[in-house]
């Protein structure tokens, strides 16, 4: 196997040690301690897990943790009430409202009424618009994760070829825009692309970012590229197990990349800490305090 593999778990506890430094700074330094509100509805047993390691890794770092459980028959006005209450609370300076919600509730609507400078998961129309632009704004964790990963392995990334593959709100768009941001020549493909294979073997930064296992093979890689798998998919493994693989093909892709994150194990780690980085920036800013380094796009 040729390529380095790059991992996001070692990384995250490394991005997670800066976010408690600068948390002890706020804490001791100004009386400050970040907090982190998560709004779960519903049961979802996966979200449910998910939420629960979310609150112990914000405790971990030195945070206020709220956990916010709603049934999942709870009304848009019932959210919308919640949501205007963790806004008006001096003590929350991150909102975040686990995705996806129940069918009857409208998301668009429930991510508009967050504070767009408590919108950690960075979905608000107000901070999509600031990314696009190059302003200040607060940036989606996943994409912000891959950044950091690609910019400690790479260094400079300006002039590279980046092709990101996928168009979701969540993660291809911020994506594309946080690499035109570091100088990219930035291509965003997607189901309806024509010859994807022959566009992904000019890039040197490849994104994957679209929820199919495996899609992409190695023989789509360019030697020497780096390879960043978004994809999390649970796929059988027979014997009535399950495992987690990406959307690449990893065996295939790390034989000829230079280097590759893994599924499990890489961008879904940074994830979550790229969500206490951006607690501590929200939190940072809403005082007037300077900005956590190295934390930010
Ligand atoms: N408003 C909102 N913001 C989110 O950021 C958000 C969300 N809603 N809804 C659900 C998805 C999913 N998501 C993951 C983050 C980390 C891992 C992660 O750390 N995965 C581990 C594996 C964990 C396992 O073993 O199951 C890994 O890749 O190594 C997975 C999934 C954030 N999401």
């Amino acid at each position: 196997m040729a390529a380095q593999i790059i991992d996001g778990k070692a990384f995250a506890a490394r991005v997670r040690d800066k976010v408690a430094g600068h948390v002890a700074r706020l804490v001791s330094g100004h009386g400050v301690t970040p907090g982190l509100a998560v709004v779960l509805v519903g049961e979802d047993p996966a979200s449910q897990v998910y939420v629960r390691s979310k609150g112990r890794m914000t405790v971990e770092v030195g945070m206020a943790s709220f956990e916010h459980r709603l049934a999942a028959d709870t009304g848009e006005t019932e959210l919308l009430d919640l949501i205007a209450r963790l806004n008006a609370d001096p003590s929350v300076h991150g909102i975040l409202v686990q995705l996806p919600l129940p069918d009857h509730l409208d998301e668009a609507l429930v991510i508009a009424a967050i504070d767009p400078a408590k919108d950690v998961d960075g979905f608000h129309i107000s901070n999509v618009g600031l990314l696009a632009t190059g302003q200040k704004a607060m940036v989606p964790c996943t994409p912000l994760g891959c950044l950091m990963m690609l910019r400690d392995h790479l260094g400079d990334l300006s002039g590279l070829e980046a092709v990101v593959i996928g168009r979701s709100n969540i993660v291809g768009k911020p994506m594309a825009q946080l690499l035109l941001g570091d100088s990219c020549t930035v291509t965003i493909a997607h189901s309806r692309t024509r010859d994807l294979p022959e566009v992904v073997r000019r890039a040197d930064i490849v994104v994957a970012a679209v929820g199919r296992p495996g899609m992409v093979p190695g023989d789509w890689i360019k030697p020497g590229a780096t390879v960043i798998d978004v994809g999390i998919n649970r796929v059988d493994a027979g014997e009535g197990k399950t495992r987690l693989v990406g959307d690449c093909d990893f065996d295939s892709c790390a034989a000829v990349a230079g280097a590759i994150t893994p599924v499990p194990g890489g961008v879904g780690p940074m994830t979550i800490a790229c969500l206490l980085a951006n607690t501590v920036t929200a939190c940072s800013r809403a005082h007037g305090l300077p900005e956590p380094e190295g934390l930010t796009a």
